[in-house]
């Protein structure tokens, strides 16, 4: 497993063309712009957790059949200060590091208590955002870092601090139709309250064109809901939204601020500070968009970790949403690069496999209803949303299916009834074997593996018109831990799941975490570098934010 998880990768800095079989369908013309860990070792020194990986940005260019690959390690502070140093530096999700070497004891109590607020790492290896024309490398921290998503230049580092008060924020924004992002972050015992921040940065700004100024410099914040504990915020991965609403789970998993504060001191990681509270329960926040604020009824249901919401809806006065749980934290135990070796079969099994659960809450709750009551009348799911004596209501949901990880959807019914989850199969290990597509209607599913063949998360792109929800394609960048078989971009028809092509690359590529599809067709591919009178039309074809 070494040859996934613990080899650093070599970036391929020129672009390399792809080596095709098969056809790609003519109309699909963009970048397939992706992110994940892909150096785990600097000098002697290594991290801990797969997570902590230094980010290695990479694309796949299609154009007329054709395809382009190249890759670049995100040169943020935190890459260039560990390659100065030649040793780790900055701390990650798993591994603390140790900056100043010390010498003494009263040095090294000195250098310990100037971090005991700790400035983050901006090592975004998570995802890619798109903020109007501005394309950001993300992570779960307060900073980001612009890149260049043709050349996949660092750009300039950016600090959500200085637009909305987040000391961390997701990776997993959403996008309306016109491309605002809507995101949320935690702010973290500030003027003695901490609080789950949802905030908006607008697709355009008012000064758009003047250097600069982009559309961050707009952030407003939408809404903002207490956390239950002051000194313990939830711990979370991404949220759901439908036309009307936001939906945000406060999960039983949990960081411990305290533990945080001397967690450089303790020499212990950021990790070690997240609990999950198997005793606790899971609530759940329903925001309506329109007045900006949570609904009054107060929702819950059991213990569970959620990493990935897949999507949500509105359905005859209830809240539907879908999301991949967990029973408890064991995944992020799993990814400490220790676990990932040789007895990798052995040592990986997942403690609980990921399931999507469909929950639903009812948006008007009928004061008179008897206590016990299901308050949830929908025909198209079990879940169940029942009243108790003190106005609470437990949420029960349905399990749809089990074994699936790395959830994608057809992003135009984002926030909309839905049918098909695109995904990655994981069954009782976390690593990705099959792509799958699940269909919600029938609860029946269609699949693609190959021998040795590791896939990413998979990604729909629609067909220009398209009428159904799969009328398009499936994009998954494809490793195989066979030495004799290149890695290569798959290409599957998303209505049947067959292979339409395969491009194939002799480069030395990173299984990923998460990306995006920049449709268009307005740069030189060969140079992959927009060409001059283009760059302005280039920028203009790639904001469409619908992944
Ligand atoms: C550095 C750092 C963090 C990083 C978390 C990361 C990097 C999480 C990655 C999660 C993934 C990839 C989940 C996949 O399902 C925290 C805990 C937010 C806060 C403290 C500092
Ligand atoms: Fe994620």
């Amino acid at each position: 497993m070494d040859i996934l998880f613990g080899r650093n990768k070599k970036e391929q800095l020129e672009p390399v063309r792809a080596r095709v079989t098969g056809k790609i369908p003519s109309w699909l013309q963009g970048i397939l712009l992706r992110n994940g860990p892909g150096m785990h070792t600097v000098g002697e020194t290594k991290y801990n957790h797969w997570f902590d990986g230094l980010a290695l940005l990479h694309s796949f260019t299609i154009r007329d059949g054709e395809v382009y690959y190249r890759s670049k390690y995100l040169r943020s502070d935190t890459y260039n200060a560990n390659i100065e140093a030649n040793r780790i530096v900055v701390s990650e999700f798993g591994t603390m590091a140790y900056p100043d070497p010390c010498k003494n004891i009263f040095s090294k109590a000195f250098s310990y208590l100037s971090h005991t607020i700790p400035d983050f790492t901006d090592n975004c290896l998570i995802n890619i955002m798109k903020c109007g024309e501005d394309c950001y490398a993300t992570t779960e921290t307060n900073y980001i870092r612009r890149i260049n998503p043709l050349t996949l230049e660092t750009l300039e580092k950016v600090d959500y601090r200085k637009y909305v008060a987040v000391n961390v924020a997701t990776s997993h924004p959403h996008y309306d139709a016109t491309g605002n992002v809507l995101n949320i972050g935690t702010s973290i015992v500030d003027k003695g309250k901490t609080k789950y921040v949802i905030f908006k940065i607008p697709a355009t700004a008012p000064e758009d064109g003047k250097k600069g100024r982009g559309p961050l410099k707009h952030t407003e914040v939408f809404c903002s809901i207490a956390s239950r504990s002051l000194l313990s915020p939830s711990y979370y991965h991404s949220f759901g939204v439908t036309e009307n609403y936001v939906v945000f789970l406060e999960q039983p998993f949990r960081m411990d601020i305290l533990k945080m504060a001397t967690a450089y001191i303790r020499g212990v990681s950021w990790a070690s500070c997240l609990a999950f509270h198997g005793e606790d329960k899971t609530y759940i926040h329903v925001i309506d968009q329109r007045t900006r604020k949570p609904v009054l009824s107060k929702f819950y249901t059991d213990p569970m970790v959620v990493f990935h919401h897949v999507n949500a809806y509105e359905e005859d006065g209830c809240l539907v949403f879908d999301v991949i749980a967990y029973e408890d934290s064991s995944l992020y135990q799993l990814f400490y690069l220790a676990h990932l070796n040789e007895d990798f079969e052995e040592n990986s099994r997942l403690t609980s496999v990921p399931t999507l659960k469909r929950f639903a809450v009812p948006l008007h709750v009928d004061k008179d209803a008897d206590v016990g009551s299901n308050l949830i009348k929908l025909a198209s799911t079990t879940a169940r949303a029942l009243k108790e004596k003190d106005d609470q209501i437990y949420c029960q949901p349905e399990l749809l299916c089990k074994g699936l990880e790395l959830p994608r959807i057809n992003y135009a019914y984002n926030g909309k009834p839905y049918r098909y989850v695109f995904a990655a199969e994981v069954q009782w290990s976390p690593i990705p074997t099959k792509v799958i597509k699940y269909d919600l209607l029938t609860k029946s599913s269609l699949s693609w593996g190959e021998a040795h063949c590791w896939p990413a998360e998979p990604l729909f792109v629609p067909t220009p018109g398209a009428r159904d929800e799969d009328d398009g394609i499936i994009l998954s960048a494809i490793v195989s831990t066979d030495p004799q078989k290149l890695p290569f971009l798959l290409v599957l028809d998303a209505k049947t799941f067959t292979e339409l092509a395969r491009a194939s690359v002799d480069v030395d590529m990173h299984l990923d975490l998460h990306g995006l599809f920049i449709p268009g067709t307005a740069w030189d591919v060969k140079k992959q570098t927009p060409s001059q009178e283009e760059q302005g039309r280039a920028v203009d074809h790639g904001v469409a934010p619908r992944t």
